[in-house]
């Protein structure tokens, strides 16, 4: 094998938490190596040091058999290596040509002369953007993509993806694969992170598993199944759990028991989720026959393993918001109760919209047996619903049901989303909620009638993301006895500025573990799947009728995808009614028994199915777009 890059005994700590603990990866000429591992594993971190963004703590590294040890990511580019990466922010007004040409020489030429290279690569690589158009204008899956001929453009011989899959729909992944492979043709070698664990399979030669700061296997994907490569993910010490409560374990696994005084039971397995196995490696896995295998680490004489992946003491301490309903079934609406606006009622006298505390709840208020009406009860009713981006949209969705909206990008499904929760204007003819006439016309509407929406990347500028993560982060607060008003006011001010709010949130965030005896963690050292888990344990402790979530899988790892289904599911069967909007074709496949295709703003199918399968869907993309 002709090898670019050779990496042995990498370590890389946070403080006292070692994260990278001696890893050892061979990368061909030519391969795509699949890197895959649990959330929090360190892929994020490996990645970040090949591509210059962090030095590793001790090993070597060598690229084209001359030492490499990039100490910014211009000193990685200029030696061949570059990345997109997790969560990517491009400047929006920037256009799509320029991007592409940003770090190559063309950088400074004016648009017009960047139009007709960028048009030839755009179509080389079949992706169907104007090299006109503003980043802004695009989804972030469609920014991912323009990253990825961007890396075309340039000359890295090493091209780092970190997740650039895990919001593209069919057609994206066939267009993002597809420029794989005229990299690889090229000779150059693609290191390619994701939790699409079926599309690595499509795409990769190898698969280097990241475990317990290793990469202790590389598989090869032709014969492995997905659930094998899940099993050789799992750490030793994994406990299969709803991933706030997983993630509590992870933060409060090295606090003696006595500080831990809030967070999940040491086993939390009530969610329909069965506790992993300690890990049995796939029996029948032979190594790709090109590929050197990575000898067992021997750790450097400096190197003091730290006991099975122990997190660091302060690193610890902010607890996710919790699960338990009961613990926030006081908690206020999630923003400013305006008043919704309300039509007259469709079915009986209308209760007033009080604050959100869940369908059965709420029928000791309104006299209304909300079990009796079963499963088959339309809860959600729209008709005729006309937004920008969506024209004349009907269905209805059950209580009890998980419905799931796709499409092609921009072909209506979040439009019907954004005037769902009151985020930009919509006329229904008709919006009925629980049988009564309502009407939305803003996020407090919205969140007043106990419709709850978790943004997908679309909506989410990091600034947004990290102050939904400071809430989430300090919702526990609230249920755990302090003064609410102080904090409602707190964050109002907070919200003024992004600085303001995660001094404060970090101070009352240091409060609270402090009250917990635990020190705090940041938001920010948190991998990009924890950060997922802990908005998605937030969202679901909204104890809302409708439950709005767009891309939840996005991020998490195989096991924590499945935790978050079976949690759909509860909150469905507990009487909610889920949409759920996705691009991703096995999350709706396993997560739904109805979808509705969306294209030009219409929906122009519905795929019902016990279960619905892959093909049922693969097909209706096919005709869409
Ligand atoms: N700046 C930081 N400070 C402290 N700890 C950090 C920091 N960045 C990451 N970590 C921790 O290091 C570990 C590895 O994070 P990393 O982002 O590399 O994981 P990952 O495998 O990419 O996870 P994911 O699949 O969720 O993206 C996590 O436990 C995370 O909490």
């Amino acid at each position: 094998m002709d090898t670019l890059l050779d990496i042995v005994g990498i370590t890389k700590s946070y403080g006292t938490t070692r994260v990278l603990d001696g890893v050892d990866l061979k990368v061909g000429r030519g391969q795509v190596i699949g890197v895959v591992g649990e959330n929090g594993a360190g892929k994020t971190t490996l990645m970040s040091i090949f591509a210059g963004h962090q030095q590793a703590d001790g090993g070597t590294m060598r690229l084209n058999n001359a030492p490499y040890w990039p100490k910014s990511t211009e000193d990685a580019q200029s030696r061949g290596v570059g990345i997109i990466q997790q969560d990517f922010t491009l400047d929006p007004a920037m256009t799509v040509a320029q991007a592409i040409f940003r770090n190559t020489y063309q950088a400074d030429r004016p648009q017009r002369a960047l139009i007709r290279p960028a048009q030839w690569l755009l179509d080389d690589a079949g992706v169907r953007l104007s090299p006109d158009s503003p980043l802004g204008g695009l989804a972030h899956a469609e920014q991912g993509l323009v990253e990825a001929v961007r890396l075309l453009a340039e000359d890295a011989q090493l091209v780092i993806m970190d997740e650039v899959a895990a919001s593209l729909n069919v057609q994206e992944l066939d267009q993002l694969h597809f420029i794989i492979s005229r990299l690889t043709r090229q000779g150059r070698s693609v290191l390619y992170v994701s939790h699409r664990l079926r599309e690595v399979q499509a795409v990769a030669t190898h698969i280097a598993i990241v475990r317990d700061g290793r990469i202790p296997e590389v598989l090869d994907p032709l014969t492995v199944t997905t659930e094998d490569i899940a099993a050789h993910m799992r750490t030793r010490s994994a406990r299969r759990a709803w991933f706030p409560d997983r993630l509590d374990e992870e933060l409060t696994e090295s606090v003696p028991e006595e500080a831990a005084t809030f967070g999940a039971p040491e086993e939390a397995t009530g969610f329909g989720v069965t506790p992993a196995p300690d890990h049995t490696p796939a029996p029948e896995h032979t190594p790709a026959p090109d590929h050197t295998p990575a000898p067992d680490h021997t750790p450097a004489p400096d190197h003091t393993p730290a006991p099975e992946h122990t997190p660091a003491p302060e690193a610890f301490g902010q607890a996710p918001a919790p699960m338990d309903a009961s613990a926030t079934s006081d908690a206020p609406a999630p923003v400013d109760a305006a008043q919704p606006a309300v039509e007259e009622p469709a079915a009986a006298a209308d209760p007033a919209p009080g604050p959100s505390r869940g369908r059965r709840a709420m029928a000791a208020d309104d006299g209304r047996n909300y079990d009796a009406l079963g499963t088959d009860t339309p809860l959600l009713e729209i008709e005729g619903l006309d937004a920008p981006g969506a024209h004349d949209v009907s269905f209805t969705v059950r209580t009890g049901e998980v419905i799931g909206l796709t499409g092609p990008r921009h072909a209506g499904q979040d439009a019907v989303v954004a005037a769902l929760n009151g985020r930009a204007p919509g006329t229904f003819r008709t919006l009925r909620i629980n049988g009564y006439n309502r009407t939305i016309n803003s996020p407090a509407d919205a969140a007043t009638m106990r419709i709850a929406y978790l943004a997908g990347p679309d909506e989410e500028a990091p600034q947004e993301r990290r102050r939904s993560l400071a809430r989430a982060m300090m919702a526990g607060g609230w249920a755990d006895g302090s003064d609410f008003d102080t904090e409602v006011e707190g964050l109002s001010q907070m919200m003024s500025a992004l600085e303001k709010l995660q001094n404060a949130s970090k101070k009352l965030r240091g409060r609270r573990a402090r009250r917990a005896g635990l020190p705090a963690v940041e938001a920010e050292a948190l991998s990009g799947g924890q950060q997922q888990m802990v908005l998605l344990g937030d969202w679901m402790t909204q104890d809302a009728d409708v439950l709005i979530v767009s891309e939840p899988g996005r991020g998490l790892d195989h096991d924590a995808r499945a935790a978050m289904r079976a949690k759909l599911n509860e909150a469905a069967e507990n009487g909610a009614a889920v949409l759920l909007v996705s691009s991703d074709i096995d999350e709706l496949a396993t997560s739904c028994r109805r979808v509705l295709v969306f294209d030009q703003g219409s929906i122009v199918q519905t795929i019902e199915g016990s279960p619905i399968t892959h093909d049922q869907l693969m097909s209706a993309f096919a005709t869409v777009g």
